[in-house]
């Protein structure tokens, strides 16, 4: 990955509570996992930033390797990877995913 790149998803990840790196936008989700993250993200009431990976090539393959994981959604909550679409629903069936948010928002 370019140093560019990197540093383009450090600063989005980093200057933003919650980041979404997903497939479309919030407004028109282009698949049903990102559509899913979008809905959980909105009913828990905190802004949060998102990019449309379909948009840019560079940025969709560039994230698999910065995060090593290699589908989309990816979420990213106070710089940290959190997980994909599956990851996101079980913390928040379990009420965990809400704790993480407000720990970061705190912050
Ligand atoms: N089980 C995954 C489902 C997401 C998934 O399978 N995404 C696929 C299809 S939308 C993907 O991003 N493939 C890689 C790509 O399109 O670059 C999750 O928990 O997020």
């Amino acid at each position: 990955m370019s140093p560019i790149l990197q540093t383009k998803i450090e600063s989005q990840i980093q200057n933003n509570k919650i980041f979404l790196y997903i497939k479309g936008t919030p407004q028109q989700p282009q698949c049903g996992f990102s559509a899913a993250v979008v809905q959980v993200f909105n009913a828990l009431g905190q802004p949060y930033e998102s990019a449309n990976i379909l948009e840019d090539n560079d940025l969709r393959q560039g994230l698999k390797e910065f995060s090593s994981w290699p589908t989309f959604p990816q979420v990213y909550i106070d710089g940290e990877f959190i997980g994909g679409c599956d990851i996101v629903m079980e913390l928040n069936n379990r009420g965990e995913l809400a704790q993480i948010v407000q720990e970061a928002v705190a912050k």
